[in-house]
């Protein structure tokens, strides 16, 4: 049985990925991280810590769907404890990236601002579609519910990355506005939407004079990002220490 912890516990993702686990027979959950909980309580069977700092359990795989803000606290985790660790938080900056790459040196951590299957198939068609559309404008829109903290989405990032490893002279523009934003050759649009309770749409556009190409990822359920770092989860502890994303689970 994979013991796992989860960071974000009272988060919405936290929510979903303790439904997902306890569907799977193989794997059960034994410690949540929330800022909104009392180290030493309990949820069930679930010892709940207020931070990483002061968690004394051990579990196989630690999941993060949290905040920037736990990060400096699960790394130090991780990197006692030895144990393998799912990033799929959002919103890091350069220095937090750099963090958890060192990290990465001494535990197996798979970070993926998208963990569902599906995204990680159109990054592929996204990085084809790119190759072959020569000259055609690209745009990223992406939608999500209203209570998002950051922008642009993670996964966004991940798309304007695939598309700069086929375009490297492209570059992204964000929420234009203004007098003087005319598209420039080069252009990867890129528009936030935030309202609703909308779970996750991408849409990327290859658009010429007379025809749009739009390759799209629409999400039903955050199930999919729930159960992808469950299988995440489950590869890391099969690995040794090492920087991986969902594309090494994948094997495309
Ligand atoms: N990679 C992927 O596939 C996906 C990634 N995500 C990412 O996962 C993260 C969580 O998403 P979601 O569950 O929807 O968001 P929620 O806002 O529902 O949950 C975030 C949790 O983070 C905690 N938190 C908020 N601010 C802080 C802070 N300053 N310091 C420490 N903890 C904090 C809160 O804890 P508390 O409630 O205890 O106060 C909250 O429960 C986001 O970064 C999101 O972008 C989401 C879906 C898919
Ligand atoms: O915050 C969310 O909800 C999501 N965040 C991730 C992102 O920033 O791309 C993944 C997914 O889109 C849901």
């Amino acid at each position: 049985m994979l013991k796992l912890i989860v960071c974000g516990y009272n988060g919405a993702m936290g929510k979903m990925l303790k439904e997902c686990i306890e569907k799977t027979s193989d794997t059960v959950l034994v410690a949540g991280v929330a800022r909104s909980a009392q180290t030493g309580t309990c949820d069930g069977d679930v010892k709940l810590f207020h931070t990483f700092d002061d968690c004394d359990v051990e579990a196989d795989a630690v999941i993060d769907f949290s905040h920037p803000g736990n990060l400096d606290a699960m790394l130090r985790y991780v990197k006692r404890t030895k144990t393998p660790v799912v990033i799929a938080t959002t919103g890091f900056d350069e220095e937090q990236n750099k963090a958890i790459e060192e990290t990465s040196k001494e535990v197996p951590v798979l970070l993926s601002h998208n963990t569902a299957v599906g995204v990680n198939v159109v990054i592929e068609l996204v990085k084809e579609a790119a190759k072959l559309l020569e000259g055609f404008d690209i745009e990223i829109i992406e939608k999500h519910h209203n209570r998002k903290e950051d922008a642009p989405s993670g996964t966004a990032k991940m798309l304007i990355s695939a598309i700069k490893e086929v375009l490297p002279e492209s570059h992204e523009v964000y929420g234009r506005s203004g007098r003087s934003c005319k598209r420039q050759p080069g252009d990867i649009g890129v528009s936030s939407v935030r309202a609703g309770n909308i779970i996750s749409d991408h849409d990327v556009l290859f658009c010429s004079d007379s025809e749009t190409v739009t390759i799209a990822h629409h999400s039903q359920s955050n199930a999919i990002f729930a159960d992808g770092s469950i299988q995440a989860a489950k590869f890391l502890i099969e690995s040794p220490a090492g920087l991986y994303e969902m594309k090494d689970i994948l094997k495309f």
